[in-house]
Order: C-alpha cells, then sequence, then structure tokens
C-alpha cells in the first residue's frame, strides 16, 4: 500500500476539518451575537429571528457531518478532480476555491454512475474510509483501461466497499448510504421532484435508504421551495420512525417531518388497536360516502309535534319545532320552513359548519316574516302595518334569541370532527352491513390509527369557521412583508446556507426572495420550523411527501395523503408481497388512478443487500405455498450458512428460543475485525411475549421496543422495515395461520436478517 497516497490524503482530509471547524466557530459566533442583539420594535426582532434561524440551521448541518465527512475522490481525463463529501465546502480564498463538493451535486453524479463501459469522463473514482478523522483506507477503481499509472490502492473488487457496508454491525440505527449509493438507486434519488414517483422492491432493496436519500437530495435541488413547504416522511410506526430517524440529519438535513398515519391529526394521539376487521371497514373508501350521510343526517328538519301542541292548541297540519321566544312568545319553524334553509344552506357547497349560518340566516329571515305577520297585520285586511326598520328591529330580536339559536343547533348543529366520528362509532347500524358496524361499533376508549382518516375526511366535510383567525393572521402577515422590505436590505450581504460546489452559485438573499416570501421566511423563523408548524397544522400542503411502506395504507389513509399533497410531488415506496394490514390497497394504479389517473412514474430495485441468499431462497419458498412462481429480489452476498430450523419440546417454546437468540447473538458478534456486539431479535406473536419475556435476558414485553438493545423482542407487525444482525422467529405456524397475521408477515420476520436466521416451532403434541 502506498504510505505517501494516505498520506496526500490525510493532509486533504486534515484541511477539510481545519475548514469544518472554522465554519463551525463562525456559525456559532453569529448564533451567539444575533441572539445576544437587544432589539426594539418588531422590524428588529424580525431580522434577530431570521439571522438566528439563519445559523442554527447552518451549525446544525455543520455538526452533523462530523462522521465520514469526505468519503471520495473522482479524478477526470482531464486531470482535474473533485473530492466528494456530506456538504459542500469552499475555500477562505479570494475567489471561494471549491475544497469538497457535495454529493448531491451533479458535479458528484459519475462517483455514483461511472462504470468501465461508460466512464463518463473520469479516470479513476477513489473510495476514502475514515475513523473519527482518520483515513484509513483508499479503495481505487480505474475506469480508463489505457491509463497504466497506479496507486497501490487498487480495488480487486469493484463491491468491495459495498460489500464492507453492508457486513457492519447493526446499531439499532439506520445507517446512511451515501458512500455507496448503486446506480440503479441514484437514479431514483435524483429524479425529478414532481409527479408521484412509485419504487417498488422485494425486502432489503433499500427502498427506505433511497426514499431518505431522495428527500435529502430535493431538500438540497430545491431548498427554497421545500424548506418553506417542509417534506413529510411517512412510516408504518414509531419504532420504525425511530430506526430511520438519523439517517437525514447525518446528511445534514433537519427539515422533514416524520409520522406515522395515525399520528396526522394534530392534537389526537391513536393509541388506541382495532382487530384487523374493524381496521379494514374502516379503511374502505366507502367510508368518506358513509361521513358524507352521516353529516347529512345531522342536518335535520322538524317532527311532528306532540299531540295538544301548537298554537291552536290542536295537532298542526304540518310538522314544526316550536319555540318559545323570550319576548313574542311561540313561533314556529314549519318542517316546510326549514326545509327551505335547509336547501339554500347545502347549496352553498360549503362544509357543514360553514353552510351553518347560511341555514341560520335562513331561518332567522322566515321567522321574522311570520313575527312580522302576526303583529303587523291589519285588522281589515290591508297591507302589514310595519315598516321596514320594525322588520329589522324584529330580526334581529330574533337573531340574537337563545330558544331561536336553540332551534338552529338541534336541527344544523356545530360539529366537531371528534364528536361526528365517536357518535358513528358508537351507533353504526344506519350505516354499514350488519356485519361490519358489529366490527367498529365502540362507546368509548382511545381513537386508533384507522380513525384518524375518519376523523380528517369528517373535518373536511364540516370545516372549521377560522375566518375571524384567517383576517388577523393576514394582517399580521402584511405587517412582516412590509418589515421585510427593510430586512431585505440589511441582509445584502447575507448568503443562503449553500456555501458548496462549483455548480451551485452563492446566493445572496436579495437575489432570490423578494419581500413576500422573507415575510414567510419569518414567519418559520418567528415561531418554529416549517416542519414544526406543518405537525401542528391539518390543512399544510407540503412540499413532497415520502410515504414507506405504502402498501400498507387504506384508501381512506391515501385520501388523507393526497389532501396533505396537493401539488401531488410524492415518492411511495412499498412492496406489495409484505402487505400484513387487511386494509392495505391493492394495485398501485387502484391507489393511484382516482387522484392522478395513469400519471405516475414507476421504478424497480431488483438487488437484495440485506438479506443473504441462503436466508432470502428460505423465506421466498414459504411463499410459494400460495405463490408458486415467486422470484425474490436477488441477493448480493451469501453467507454458505442456511438457516437454522429447530422443534421445542411441548411446553420449552421459551428454553428453545433463548438458546436460538443466545447462538444468534454469538454470530452477531464473532468475525468481526471492527468490533461491535450487533444486533439481534426475537419476532413472535404478541401472545407469546410475556412467556418469551421472561426466559430473554434485559427483554420486557410489551411497549415500545428499544431497538438500540442487543436483543429486543417484536411482534411481526412491528418488524416491518427494521433490520438486525441476528433473527429469531418463533411458531411460523402461528404467524402464518393467526387471524392477526398471515403468510405476509412471516415473510416479513424472515427477511430481517444480515447474517443469522433461526426459526423455533413447538413439536406437536
Ligand atoms: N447502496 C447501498 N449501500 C450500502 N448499504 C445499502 C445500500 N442499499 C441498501 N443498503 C442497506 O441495505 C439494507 C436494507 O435497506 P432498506 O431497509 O432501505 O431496504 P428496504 O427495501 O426498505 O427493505 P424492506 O422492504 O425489507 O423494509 C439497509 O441496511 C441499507 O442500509
Amino acid at each position: 500500500m502506498s504510505t505517501e497516497e494516505l498520506r496526500d490524503e490525510q493532509q486533504f482530509v486534515t484541511r477539510l476539518y481545519e475548514r469544518l471547524d472554522t465554519l463551525r466557530e463562525q456559525a456559532e459566533d453569529a448564533v451567539a451575537t444575533t441572539m445576544g442583539q437587544v432589539t426594539t420594535g418588531l422590524q428588529a426582532r424580525v431580522e434577530r429571528d431570521v439571522g438566528v434561524a439563519e445559523h442554527t440551521g447552518r451549525l446544525s448541518a455543520l455538526n452533523a457531518v462530523d462522521t465520514g465527512l469526505c468519503f471520495g475522490r473522482i479524478d477526470h481525463l482531464d486531470g482535474s478532480r473533485h473530492h466528494i463529501g456530506r456538504i459542500g465546502m469552499r475555500a477562505d480564498d479570494p475567489q471561494h476555491t471549491p475544497l469538497l463538493v457535495d454529493w448531491r451535486a451533479p458535479v458528484a453524479r459519475p462517483f455514483y454512475l461511472a462504470t468501465g463501459h461508460e466512464p463518463m469522463g473520469l479516470r479513476r473514482r477513489r473510495h476514502i474510509t475514515s475513523r473519527d478523522r482518520t483515513v484509513t483506507a483508499l479503495h481505487d477503481e480505474l475506469l480508463d483501461l489505457a491509463d497504466t499509472t497506479r496507486t497501490g490502492h487498487e480495488s480487486h473488487d469493484a463491491d468491495e466497499v459495498l460489500l464492507a457496508a453492508l457486513g457492519a454491525a447493526r446499531t439499532g440505527r439506520m445507517a446512511d448510504i451515501v458512500r455507496t449509493i448503486q446506480a440503479e438507486q441514484d437514479r431514483i434519488i435524483r429524479a425529478p421532484r414532481h409527479g408521484v414517483l412509485v419504487v417498488e422492491g422485494g425486502p432489503g432493496t433499500g427502498k427506505t435508504a433511497v426514499a431518505l436519500h431522495r428527500a435529502a437530495y430535493l431538500l438540497y435541488a430545491h431548498r427554497e421551495q421545500l424548506a418553506r413547504r417542509a417534506v413529510l416522511i411517512v412510516g408504518p410506526n414509531p419504532a420504525f420512525l425511530g430506526y430511520i430517524g438519523e439517517v437525514l440529519p447525518s446528511l445534514g438535513e433537519t427539515g422533514v417531518l416524520l409520522a406515522t398515519p395515525g399520528e396526522l391529526f394534530p392534537g389526537v394521539h391513536a393509541t388506541g388497536t382495532d382487530t384487523p376487521e374493524a381496521a379494514e371497514v374502516k379503511g374502505r373508501a366507502a367510508m368518506a360516502e358513509v361521513l358524507v350521510r352521516a353529516v347529512a343526517d345531522r342536518q335535520s328538519l322538524p317532527e311532528a309535534l306532540p299531540e295538544g301542541a301548537g298554537e291552536e292548541g290542536g295537532t298542526l297540519p304540518e310538522p314544526a319545532l316550536e319555540i318559545d321566544h323570550e319576548e313574542y312568545g311561540t313561533l314556529l319553524l314549519h318542517r316546510e320552513m326549514a326545509q327551505e334553509a335547509r336547501d339554500r344552506a347545502r347549496s352553498t357547497g360549503l362544509p357543514h359548519n360553514l353552510a351553518r349560518p347560511h341555514f341560520a340566516f335562513r331561518v332567522v329571515d322566515a321567522l321574522t316574516a311570520q313575527l312580522a305577520d302576526r303583529l303587523g297585520a291589519d285588522p281589515y285586511g290591508g297591507e302589514n302595518l310595519l315598516g321596514p326598520d320594525d322588520i329589522a328591529q324584529l330580526a334581529k330580536e330574533v337573531a340574537t334569541s337563545a330558544a331561536v339559536h336553540a332551534a338552529v343547533e338541534e336541527l344544523w348543529p356545530e360539529l366537531t370532527p371528534q364528536r361526528l366520528v365517536a357518535d358513528l362509532l358508537a351507533d353504526p347500524a344506519p350505516y354499514l352491513a350488519p356485519g361490519d358496524a358489529e366490527a367498529v361499533r365502540r362507546t368509548d376508549g382511545p381513537w386508533t390509527p384507522a380513525d384518524v382518516p375518519l376523523l380528517d375526511e369528517a373535518a373536511e366535510l364540516l370545516g372549521a369557521d377560522d375566518s375571524a383567525a384567517r383576517a388577523a393572521a393576514e394582517a399580521e402577515r402584511q405587517d412582516r412583508i412590509a418589515y421585510a422590505r427593510g430586512v431585505l436590505e440589511l441582509s445584502h450581504g447575507s448568503q443562503t446556507y449553500e456555501f458548496e460546489d462549483e455548480e451551485s452559485e452563492v446566493l445572496a438573499a436579495h437575489d432570490v426572495i423578494d419581500a413576500e416570501r422573507m415575510a414567510d421566511r419569518h414567519e418559520e423563523a418567528d415561531h418554529r420550523s416549517a416542519a414544526a408548524r406543518a405537525a401542528a397544522d391539518r390543512t399544510w400542503a407540503f412540499g413532497h411527501v415520502i410515504v414507506d411502506e405504502a402498501q400498507e395504507l387504506s384508501a381512506m389513509a391515501w385520501r388523507l395523503l393526497m389532501r396533505r399533497c396537493p401539488t401531488r410531488s410524492m415518492t411511495l415506496v412499498g412492496d406489495p408481497a409484505q402487505t400484513g394490514d387487511a386494509a392495505g390497497c391493492g394495485t398501485w394504479q387502484e391507489i393511484l388512478g382516482p387522484y392522478v389517473g395513469d400519471r405516475w412514474q414507476h421504478a424497480r430495485l431488483g438487488v437484495n443487500y440485506r438479506t443473504p441468499a441462503e436466508i432470502m431462497e428460505f423465506a421466498a419458498e414459504l411463499r410459494r405455498d400460495r405463490d408458486p412462481g415467486f422470484e425474490p429480489p436477488r441477493s448480493v452476498r451469501s453467507t454458505g450458512a442456511p438457516p437454522r430450523e429447530t422443534t421445542a419440546e411441548p411446553g420449552r417454546l421459551a428454553g428453545a428460543v433463548a438458546a436460538a437468540a443466545a447462538e444468534g447473538r454469538r454470530a452477531a458478534r464473532d468475525g468481526r475485525p471492527e468490533g461491535g456486539e450487533g444486533r439481534t431479535a426475537v419476532i413472535a406473536p404478541a401472545r407469546l411475549h410475556p412467556e418469551l419475556a421472561a426466559a430473554l435476558p434485559g427483554v420486557r414485553a410489551g411497549g415500545e421496543p428499544d431497538l438500540t438493545r442487543p436483543l429486543v423482542l417484536l411482534d411481526p407487525r412491528a418488524a416491518k422495515g427494521l433490520e438486525f444482525d441476528s433473527v429469531v422467529v418463533a411458531e411460523p405456524d402461528l404467524i402464518r395461520s393467526a387471524s392477526a397475521y398471515g403468510v405476509n408477515d412471516l415473510y416479513v420476520a424472515c427477511t430481517r436478517a444480515t447474517r443469522y436466521l433461526a426459526v423455533v416451532s413447538s413439536a406437536a403434541g
């Protein structure tokens, strides 16, 4: 190995870290100075907030990229070269010479795509491996086959760096793949932002990794728009979100909201669970229609008055609502009057709560006319004796009457989504077939994830009368715009935090933003990040939405997500063979057709980077019972070790699982020159957890699993999207056949391991 090359590279990397430290210090100073500014007046506060947000954003990006700051170099045929890293950096010289190219910059692309066949102008590609700030290895690939110069670091296996990454001990937290993105993945990561892109691929093909790197890429390429509108990433459960939560920060990106579908209705914590039947019924597209009917049914008409009631003291000729006006005595709201008011209110096309004032207005109008007839009637049969002023006064007295308010409330109540959905679930019989109604009936208990799309749909149908709040917000915004004009002058010299590669310009604020957009940015700086504000706002429109495990979402959940993304700029990743939830939709066309017709793109990933070939073949065989032609993705590695299948004596399951887990932990640890004990998971049906937890060291049953512990116990559904060095699957037949699971869940469970899989069944007996 050429020590000279290594030394030169180390010198360069040391220089990069020195520059990083300087930039960091500058950002820290800038944060401290800006925060310490004594401000008086709104303009000064806005200026300070803009500054603090800008500097803290830059500082957190700089803090996050310390590990593996620079990981590659490309040498061009013309003799020029670029170092590739997590962020772009320029030297502190008058020319701002580029030092490090951001991996997302177009200049960096050949690092990921060039091959001997298509070298893209490259002579050589170098992978730089470091530990902390020390360069530990170089791997060079020669792309110009005519080149005879050698560095002594030529890699004999082009996949050496990739295989080392794949074989590394797992930590319970997903790592980024920025050093080793493969060509098929790179094309998806950098696909255009607009439109819907579906990424399909079997287990371990990098769908999640690609989706996260795509988010980072889009935030880089469209920072202005996406920083303001934020990116939403939807994942199946909280454990999964915890598992992927560090990838984007390690790429210097924080403007992203991670959420499960059950977390997308602000103010509601969906802690309950549904039976599979209930979740399936609640997820059907037909529930949207059910909610429309439920709302319409709450816009009611007067029923016949009881015998003896009414003006003449006898049965009324038609149904009417009796209203005891505080001053004028009994008023009668006839069914016909109410119907007319209801028709007019409905014809506005407004949501229920917003149409309510229209209904109330008509009712007041009709009752005023009734009262005027009564009070102003000419005993000699002439015209009504009341003038317009008298009638206006009467209308006021009708409109402010508590009794009239109560009548309006009875016929057209103000509704909250929570009340509507709770009432519907308590009494679903009028809307659903008997079996379905039985499945969803619930009179109390916490909200469930499947309730959330119903609540959101209900919120759409009901609307909230927030006109006063909106008017106030708009007035405030106009103020900010006025002050932003002043700030733009002041920030003449400030730059966005693209201190990047040579492709991107160094943009001064005044070049790219006008006062209005600046005002919006100030609003963000004022309080929270766009992602935090988006989390609290049901009507937020995200700049881009990424859905992982997209095959799990119900039709109702899709309706919710589409509302959050009116531009339909979305990336959906999933694998229909891993669908567990009965509410999960059918084909992509069925899912997307109602929203975008056939205008969506499809990309497929075909290489499994996680699961060794032997384990993958075993898992695929499980599916072939049902689907004889099933072909899994091709594994990039093989270990030579087939999965271990053991049978426990009756009553000894826990002991056998514990023994397999202990062996799994050894397998996770052994033969690692770089150290690390790895992670092991026992995946078993939830009802076995108490018994198994008692036999597994340091493991608890119930609660959110802590994936950073060396050994965890998981339900098959909770294992979705995760990975471990070693996995023990307990009672596969139970997973395959239990009503709560199915063969897809067993397939998911068996494809989580990077090294070792054991399957433990109880002997029949
Ligand atoms: N190019 C790559 N370089 C290094 N590691 C990679 C690469 N692509 C994928 N991996 C690794 O492969 C593993 C599987 O990736 P990921 O979880 O994204 O797959 P997936 O398709 O979402 O799987 P599943 O559908 O089973 O959840 C992860 O450890 C990921 O880091």
